[in-house]
């Protein structure tokens, strides 16, 4: 499928749909603050002549702009103001297939339980032939997608989470059988500069959901609790979530950019008769690492029910 500076409209422009568009934006500008590690690590491969070329085939496959669609009236008001006027704001049945008809790739962003109903309403298959198709409803599968769609359409999904809002997202992407190189290497792209990409087959997305998708909830649980530990010993609470926050990305940033292993990076914190030890023990007391791990498993169950019709 041809894709040349496409126009990408975003269908059901919510908290992801914002997330998705706000970190494109920035990384067209250069304007964000953070920089991704996958962002670090291209910067210092593009030194070659295959290297350069390749970043200029990339730079053509950026979007030339973004159309967001919602469903009321109020949301698209306050979506103008959030996004101001780098993107053209869509309401209702109607915007869905003018947005649909106007873009050359559309972000399927609603809830998973709206997803049926708004690639069946009347026109947008029409708008849809020819067309990339990127959905990133949980539980939604590629074959579902296809069967609400039409032939002509090239369908990918992808399972991104919030922090593609600051680039520091992980999304993992799997395709349908069909699927043309450009259109993958168009969506790879999209999401490598939102943070890291990686491409699974379609059987893992259940568990990426859970662990990705749904990861940034669950991190941030343990972050408060961490920082409640701190307030609990007396430390101002402000102080005490940067304190975590700032443990928690470090500790991360080690696994992912050292490679360790993390016990080798929670051993070597470990003095023996320490203070580490100590806290450790209590954790394990209190089953967090099975909690944790079947705080995966369940939220992958639930994902995996996600696009069914409600009986
Ligand atoms: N939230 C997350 O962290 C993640 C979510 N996902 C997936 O992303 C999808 C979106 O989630 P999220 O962004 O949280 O959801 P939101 O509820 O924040 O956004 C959904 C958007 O869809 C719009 N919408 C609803 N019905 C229609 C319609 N008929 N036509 C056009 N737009 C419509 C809503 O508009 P209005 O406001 O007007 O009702 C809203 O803007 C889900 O499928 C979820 O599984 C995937 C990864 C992470
Ligand atoms: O909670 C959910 O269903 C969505 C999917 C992953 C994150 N949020």
């Amino acid at each position: 499928m041809p894709l040349n500076k496409p126009t990408i409209c975003v269908l059901g422009c919510g908290t992801m749909g914002i997330a998705i568009i706000r970190g494109t934006l920035d990384s067209m500008t250069g304007s964000t603050s953070v920089q991704s590690s996958s962002k670090i690590s291209h910067a210092t491969t593009a030194t070659s002549t295959t290297a350069v070329k390749s970043a200029e085939e990339d730079e053509l496959l950026l979007p030339a702009g973004f159309i967001a669609c919602v469903s009321h009236q109020e949301s698209a008001t306050k979506l103008e103001k959030a996004l101001g006027d780098q993107v053209k704001v869509l309401h209702g049945i109607a915007g869905n297939v003018q947005g649909v008809s106007e873009a050359d790739v559309i972000l399927l962003c609603t809830k998973p339980q709206v997803a049926k109903a708004v690639l069946s309403a009347p026109g947008i298959q029409e708008a849809l032939k020819d067309k990339l198709l990127v959905s990133i409803c949980a539980g939604v599968t590629i074959e579902q997608l296809q069967s609400w769609t039409t032939p002509t359409t090239t369908v990918i999904r992808a399972m991104p989470n919030t922090p593609c809002k600051i680039r520091e997202g992980m999304t993992v992407l799997s395709c349908g059988p069909n699927t043309d190189e450009q259109s993958m290497r168009f969506t790879s792209n999209i999401f490598s500069t939102l943070g890291r990409c990686r491409i699974l087959d379609e059987k893992h997305l259940d568990a990426v959901t859970a662990l990705a998708g749904s990861g940034p909830a669950f991190a941030c649980v343990m972050l408060e609790a961490l920082a409640d530990g701190g307030v609990m010993m007396g430390l101002p609470r402000d102080v005490a979530t940067e304190l975590a926050a700032q443990v928690l990305q470090g500790a991360a940033r080690m696994v992912l950019m050292t490679g360790a292993h993390p016990a080798a990076i929670k051993d070597s914190v470990t003095t023996p008769g320490g203070c580490t030890i100590a806290g450790l023990l209590t954790m394990e007391d209190g089953k967090i690492r099975s909690t944790l791990a079947r705080t995966i498993q369940e939220a992958a169950t639930v994902a995996s029910t996600l696009g069914r019709d409600k009986k």
